[in-house]
């Protein structure tokens, strides 16, 4: 396979990757998966309740197996933001796919978060967004073939940067 055919992105909740993705499948002529919806189908539940019953560990094996279940020959793959707590999933990711990591200032995500109770981000006890970007900005640096700095920029000047090489 060859995985410049495919595109996935990464980042904070509220990056943009699902806003991003399907406007970047479209631009590229690929279809579009999110697997924040893939997970929300098999369960047939929302994602904060599935996080709420399997727990944070339980949320990233689930998330995980999910993603190494992805293979697809033309696509973006819009993750979700705790994609990268699960090193197998990444590592597959990487294998098939250009990984790009959308990334934002923190106050930036803050004000883009305004149903942080109910949008099933996974986090730990006691955990603040400001110490969740802080846990999670090295992962997905580590994880990115490519970093687009999202900071002050409306959806289609992103997709600009993305489509520019
Ligand atoms: N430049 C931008 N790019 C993408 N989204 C933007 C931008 N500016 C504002 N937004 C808004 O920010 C939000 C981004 O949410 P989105 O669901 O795409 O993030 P996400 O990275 O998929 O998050 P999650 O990890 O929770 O799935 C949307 O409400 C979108 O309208
Ligand atoms: O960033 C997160 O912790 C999450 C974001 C969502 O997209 C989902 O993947 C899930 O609810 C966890
Ligand atoms: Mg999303």
């Amino acid at each position: 396979m060859d995985k410049h055919k495919n595109i996935t992105l990464i980042g904070m909740p509220g990056a943009g990757k699902s806003t991003i993705g399907v406007l970047l499948a479209k631009a590229v002529g690929g279809a579009f998966i999110d697997t924040d919806l893939l997970l929300q189908q098999k369960h047939r539940k929302l994602l904060q309740q599935i996080v709420d019953e399997l727990g944070f560990q339980g949320f990233i094996e689930e998330e995980g197996n999910t993603i190494c279940g992805v293979s697809p020959e033309h696509a973006v793959i819009a993750t979700g933001g705790s994609a990268v707590y699960y090193e197998p999933a990444m590592k597959h990711l990487r294998e098939i796919s250009e990984i790009i990591y959308l990334r934002l200032p923190l106050d930036e995500i803050d004000s883009r978060i305004n149903n942080r109770a109910t949008r099933g981000i996974a986090l730990k006890d006691g955990q603040t967004l400001a110490s969740l970007f802080e846990e999670r900005t090295p992962l997905y640096e580590k994880y990115a073939h490519r970093v687009v700095e999202c900071g002050d920029k409306n959806p289609e000047q992103v997709l600009r940067i993305i489509l520019e090489r």
